[in-house]
C-alpha cells in the first residue's frame, strides 16, 4: 500500500483515483477548483468528468498543493498537455527528491515539441520521472472493466515498482523500457482518432476506417522510430492497442470532436460540444512540426493540420490523401 497524490481531478485522474483507492492505496486528489473538492469530499462525486459513478468514501481532495504531496510516495500527473509545464511549476517546491512521477497525460508540448515526460523533468529534476499509456477509457476503468496499461521508464526498476503498485484484477500493468515510443505513440493516436471521427461524420465505412488506422500506425512509427523510438513498441498497448480503442470507442474525446468535424462544425462548436479536453486537436502541430524536423512523411496528420487550421474541407482532404502518388507499403 503506497500514499498516492493524483494532481487533476478530470476524468483520468478521478479514475485512477478510484482504482487506486479500491485496491488499497490512499489516495488523495488535487483538484483546481474548491467547487470540485467540495463535491469529491461531501458527496463522493465528480458528475462533471465521470457522471453516475460512485467515488470511494476514502477518497480525498484538496486544492492545497502542499497537503496533496505530504507523505506521497507516488505522484500522478493528470492534467491535460497545455497545463503540464505550468502545473508541474507550480507543484515543484512541493516535492520530495526521488519522488516518483507518473505523467499519464498523452500530448506534445506546443512550441518546444518536447514529450510531456521531459516537460516534467525540467520542471522536477529531483524526481523520477515516468510514463503510464494505453488502451484505458477513464468512464470503464472507473466501473472496474478489465483494462490492461504499459508503465514506461528508462529505469527498469521504477517501472516494475509502479506496475507492482498499480496492477490489480482488474488493471493489468506491462512495463516498458522504450519512454520515446511509449509517448509518440500515446500522443500521435489522438490525431488519428479525430481523423477516425471525421471518417464516422462524413459518413464513410468501415474499409475506410480500416484503412485509417492501419495506415495511421505506419505514420505514427515511422515518426516514432526516427525519434529514436522501437518499431515493437508501436504493436504493443501505447500503439496499436490504444489506436484500436480512441479510433472505435464512443468513449473518446478525440473521435467524438472529429465527427462533429465531420459533419460540418466549426473546431470551435466541436471543442465546446466535447468539453472535456481533446489532446488530437493540441498535438497535431506540434507532430506536423517533428515531421519536418525528422524528415518524415505524414499524410494523414497533415490533413487533419489542414483541416483543422488552415480552412481545408475534409471532402479534399480525403480526396488528395487517395489520389496520392501510388506507393509500395
Ligand atoms: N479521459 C481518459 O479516458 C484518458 C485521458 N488521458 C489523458 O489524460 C489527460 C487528462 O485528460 P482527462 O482527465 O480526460 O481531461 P478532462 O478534460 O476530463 O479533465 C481535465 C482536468 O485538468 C484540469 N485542468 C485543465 N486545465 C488546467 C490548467 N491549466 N491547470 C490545472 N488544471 C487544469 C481540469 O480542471 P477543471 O475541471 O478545474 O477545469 C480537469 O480537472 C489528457 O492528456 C488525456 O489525453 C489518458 C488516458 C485516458
Ligand atoms: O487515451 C485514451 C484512451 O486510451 C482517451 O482517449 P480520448 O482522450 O480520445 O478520450
Amino acid at each position: 500500500m503506497k500514499n498516492v497524490a493524483v494532481i487533476g481531478s478530470g476524468s483520468w485522474g478521478t479514475a485512477l483515483a478510484i482504482i487506486l483507492t479500491k485496491y488499497d492505496h490512499q489516495v488523495k486528489i488535487w483538484a483546481r477548483s474548491q467547487a470540485a473538492v467540495d463535491e469529491i469530499n461531501s458527496k463522493h462525486t465528480n458528475e462533471k468528468y465521470l457522471p453516475g459513478v460512485t467515488l470511494p468514501e476514502t477518497l480525498t481532495a484538496t486544492t492545497d498543493r502542499a497537503a496533496a504531496l505530504e507523505g506521497a510516495e507516488i505522484v500522478i500527473s493528470a492534467v491535460p498537455s497545455r497545463a503540464v509545464r505550468q502545473t508541474m511549476t507550480d507543484f515543484a517546491p512541493y516535492f520530495k527528491p526521488g519522488t516518483v512521477i507518473v505523467n499519464v497525460a498523452k500530448g506534445l508540448e506546443d512550441g518546444s515539441l518536447l514529450r510531456l515526460s521531459q516537460v516534467i523533468q525540467e520542471c522536477v529534476p529531483q524526481c523520477e520521472v515516468c510514463v503510464l499509456s494505453g488502451p484505458s477509457h477513464a468512464e470503464e476503468v472507473a466501473r472496474e472493466i478489465p483494462t490492461t496499461c504499459l508503465i514506461a521508464s528508462e529505469n527498469e526498476e521504477v517501472a516494475k515498482m509502479v506496475q507492482k503498485e498499480f496492477m490489480n484484477p482488474k488493471f493489468r500493468i506491462y512495463t516498458s523500457t522504450d519512454v520515446i515510443g511509449v509517448e509518440m505513440g500515446a500522443a500521435l493516436k489522438n490525431v488519428m482518432a479525430l481523423a477516425a471521427g471525421m471518417n464516422d461524420g462524413l459518413g464513410f465505412g468501415d474499409n475506410s476506417k480500416a484503412a485509417l488506422m492501419t495506415r495511421g500506425i505506419a505514420e505514427m512509427k515511422r515518426l516514432g522510430i526516427a525519434m529514436g523510438g522501437k518499431a515493437e513498441t508501436f504493436a504493443g498497448l501505447s500503439g496499436i492497442g490504444d489506436l484500436i480503442v480512441t479510433c472505435t470507442s464512443m468513449h473518446s474525446r478525440n473521435r467524438r470532436a472529429g465527427i462533429l468535424l465531420g459533419q460540418g462544425k466549426s473546431l470551435e462548436e466541436t471543442l465546446a460540444e466535447v468539453k472535456m479536453v481533446v489532446e488530437g486537436v493540441n498535438t497535431v502541430q506540434a507532430a506536423c512540426h517533428l515531421a519536418e524536423k525528422y524528415h518524415v512523411d505524414l499524410p494523414i496528420t497533415q490533413a487533419i493540420n489542414d483541416v483543422l487550421f488552415h480552412g481545408k474541407d475534409t471532402q479534399t482532404a480525403v480526396l488528395e490523401l487517395m489520389t496520392r502518388e501510388g506507393k509500395s507499403e
